[in-house]
């Protein structure tokens, strides 16, 4: 799988480790680049997805200011993973293909193991998570009246 990383210069502390282990694991890793301020590396891996990458990965100090900026950009589905069932979950039920990392948070082996976990992981054919996931397209399209609401 081709895999885009972007980091910013907290999340630069992860990028040999991460990387590394993509390539032994036969990714190919598209690095796209590190940058001081966060959005940069979140725009960078989008531009990267939309070159043709199939998923990416982010990092930033939290793992939170990478997934904020991601989150602003067409087609980018982004959350902050610090455990490896999410890793897999987020991948199967939401189609993420966003993953953002705090250096501060976790450390290599961690990391490594998250982001290894993500790339293996395959989506979902249950017509539930296509239902849900058709709705967070609708919402990013046409914003908040995209949605006719049942009641509470
Ligand atoms: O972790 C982050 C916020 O959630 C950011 O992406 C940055 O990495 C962090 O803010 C950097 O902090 P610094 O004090 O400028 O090193």
């Amino acid at each position: 799988m081709r895999i885009a990383c972007g980091f910013d210069h907290a999340g630069v502390a992860l990028r040999e480790p991460i990387e590394a282990a993509l390539r032994e694991a036969g990714h190919e890793v598209v690095d796209a680049g590190t940058y001081d301020d966060y959005p940069y590396a979140a725009v960078a891996v989008a531009k990267a997805l939309a070159d043709g990458a199939e998923r990416a990965v982010l990092v930033c100090g939290s793992g939170a200011g990478v997934a904020v900026a991601a989150s602003k950009l067409p087609g980018i589905r982004a959350a902050t993973v610090h455990d490896t069932y999410t890793a897999h979950q987020g991948v199967e039920h939401d189609d993420l293909n966003v993953l953002c990392l705090g250096s501060r948070v976790v450390g290599p082996e961690l990391a490594n193991e998250i982001v290894l976990v993500y790339a293996a992981a395959s989506r979902s054919s249950a017509e539930r998570h296509a239902r849900r996931l058709a709705q967070v397209a609708l919402i990013e399209r046409d914003g908040f009246d995209a949605l006719p609401m049942p009641p509470p």
